[in-house]
């Protein structure tokens, strides 16, 4: 774009020569003949440089220069003028003027001082955006932000802190230590050791015992300042509020519910942070752990709280159909593809399509399946059954399985290519005897589900179920004891839950605990041969059912040298 340049003289002369010749060199010039008719042009027009004569009929160039400054206007302003009146033209130069020519004005001396004086705009201007940007940086962030020099006096002060410091742009020029904090002042030492040691500190999840914000958690940090990267002079202070994120933290920590997933134990608490973290990214999730330990129920919640909760969420049994049937179930087939497809079929993946798949026990399926899946992973395209046009779909793909798939590809059963690209991210669910402490919780949950489902009012378990509940191994994990609890339910007829209303299995368990603690006391080793038989040889169980830890028994094993089944 070029340059627009103001002339201001009433000389018609000089305006003539001036014009022309940076007209000539391809500025758009414009002119003025006092004083009025350029405070005019100024108001209506942004210019790139002005050059003002130092007399101009009753006013001064001086004027113009006076008026640009108070406009705040970054053009610089040039001063025309005679032989005596360079005094002036001097005076014009510590008001701010950019510079002076003297009359008779030759063509080079003219092109060169306004060359020069457009750099400089360009210069100005550059430098202006970048303050300015600073600027709204500074004012728009979230933390607080204030610098202070070696003395320890305000030099900048943002809106954020005023909200939670109390600090506002009052202080600017005063010792930071001089105002009232109403807190303990953390921050104050981290900048005098700053500036004591020219080195930045940092303080994490600082409780700052703000009297107007009495739980306000911060992180603080304070940086040297430096100018022109070298030059220490002063140190500056951000404050992050952190006390929203330690709040959610202290929620997330007592949480007893995600979705539809019940539980409260540290190990839940990390399945929670890791749904909550996955459930907007488009990864593949691997869900493995024993069958019952809610499996679906994570992949329905990494589906529901993410992005795609309002696409379909498909769920496909891998194990449930064979080879061919599993084939046309996932990617659907065209009329005639085989005998029996007698009209064309939309597979899972398509049904899917913008949402999630989820693929249960994908260790059951064939390697011819495993190969197809893979290339729909790759590609996120396919074929139907009997057709060769490639389908292209976005659907995220959620796998489960309860079995181990490490020992499946080292048997050959599992490609291995394909189990990298399902686990890119990996979510084991622990199996219900290692969280016994959900347990009272899952109990509840079921209660409330089945009175609603039923219309009964049963309030709770008798202590002996609770015992048998909190000390049985749970091979079936929360299916089984939600189907303990719907056997139960059939069977009382009363408020609470009895060891009668158990099936026989669980009262087994009781019985046998009993009796082998009464036959302990007679006999141990015989006790502990009677639990191992009774537990098909699981060490573990039978430490369990004698009431003793895992290790006692192994030591007890080894010193009445009880023979296992298969030593
Ligand atoms: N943490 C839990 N909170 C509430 N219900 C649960 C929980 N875990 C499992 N369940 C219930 O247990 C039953 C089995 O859960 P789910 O089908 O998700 O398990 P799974 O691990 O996928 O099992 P499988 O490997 O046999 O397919 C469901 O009725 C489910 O609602």
């Amino acid at each position: 774009m070029k340059a627009k340049i103001l002339i201001i003289d009433d000389e018609e002369n000089i305006r003539f020569t001036f014009e022309s010749f940076l007209s000539d060199e391809g500025y758009d010039v414009k002119t003025a003949s006092n004083y009025h008719e350029a405070i005019n042009s100024i108001g209506t027009s942004d210019f790139d440089l002005i050059f003002a004569d130092i007399i101009l009929e009753g006013k001064t160039g001086i004027d113009i220069l006076k008026k640009v400054k108070e406009k705040k206007l970054a053009c610089p302003v040039v001063m025309i003028t005679g032989a005596p009146n360079i005094e002036t033209s001097l005076d014009a130069l510590r008001l701010g003027a950019f510079d002076y020519i003297l009359k008779p004005v030759r063509q080079e001396t003219l092109l060169h001082v306004t060359e020069k004086a457009l750099q400089h705009k360009v210069l100005v201007d550059e430098k202006e955006r970048y303050r300015s940007n600073l600027e709204a940086i500074f004012s728009s962030v979230k933390d607080a932000i204030v610098t202070v020099d070696k003395e320890l006096i305000v030099l900048e002060v943002n809106e954020a802190t005023k909200g939670m410091c109390n600090l506002s742009r009052n202080a600017i020029g005063k010792p930071f230590a001089s105002f009232p904090k109403y807190c303990n002042e953390e921050c104050l030492h981290a900048l005098e050791k700053t500036i004591q040691t020219k080195q930045p500190v940092e303080i994490y999840r600082l409780e700052c015992k703000h009297e107007l914000r009495p739980h306000q958690v911060v992180n603080v940090t304070t940086y040297p300042l430096l100018y022109n990267k070298s030059i220490f002079a002063g140190a500056v202070l951000v404050i992050r509020d952190e006390t929203h994120l330690v709040d959610l933290e202290r929620d997330m920590k007592e949480r007893q519910q995600l979705h539809n997933i019940v539980g409260k134990s540290d190990k839940m608490q990390t399945i929670y942070s890791l749904i909550e973290n996955l459930s907007d990214v488009q990864t593949t999730v691997l869900i493995t752990g024993e069958s019952g330990t809610g499996k679906e129920l994570v992949a329905e919640a990494l589906h529901y709280k993410g992005g795609r909760d309002k696409k379909p969420f498909v769920r496909v049994n891998c194990s449930a159909l064979s080879e061919n049937l599993l084939e046309s179930e996932l990617f659907g087939h065209v009329k005639g593809a085989f005998t029996g497809a007698v009209s064309n079929r939309v597979g899972r993946f398509e049904k899917a399509n913008g949402g999630t798949i989820f693929l249960d026990e994908i260790g059951d399926i064939t390697p011819r399946t495993q190969l197809q899946l893979l290339r729909v992973l790759q590609e996120r395209e396919f074929e139907k059954v009997g057709d060769s046009t490639p389908i292209k779909v976005d659907v995220r793909v959620i796998a489960a399985t309860n079995q181990n798939l490490k020992e499946k590809i080292e048997r050959g059963e599992f490609r291995k290519d394909l189990y990298y690209r399902l686990k890119v991210v990996e979510i084991t669910l622990p199996p219900l005897r290692d969280r016994r402490e959900d347990i009272p919780l899952l109990v509840n949950f079921f209660l409330n589900k089945f009175n609603k489902k039923l219309n009964k009012e049963i309030t709770g378990i008798s202590s002996d179920v609770q015992k048998i509940f909190m000390e049985y191994q749970w091979p079936g994990n929360v299916r089984e004891l939600e189907h303990i609890i719907e056997h139960a339910f059939v069977l009382c007829h009363q408020d609470t839950i009895t060891v009668n209303h158990l099936p026989p299995d669980l009262k087994e368990f009781l019985g046998q605990k009993i009796s082998f603690l009464g036959d302990m006391k007679v006999d141990e080793p015989k006790a502990i041969l009677q639990a191992l038989k009774k537990t098909s040889w699981n060490k573990v169980m039978a430490a369990h059912l004698l009431g003793m830890s895992r290790r006692t028994i192994y030591r007890k094993i080894h010193n009445y040298k009880i023979k296992m089944r298969d030593s």
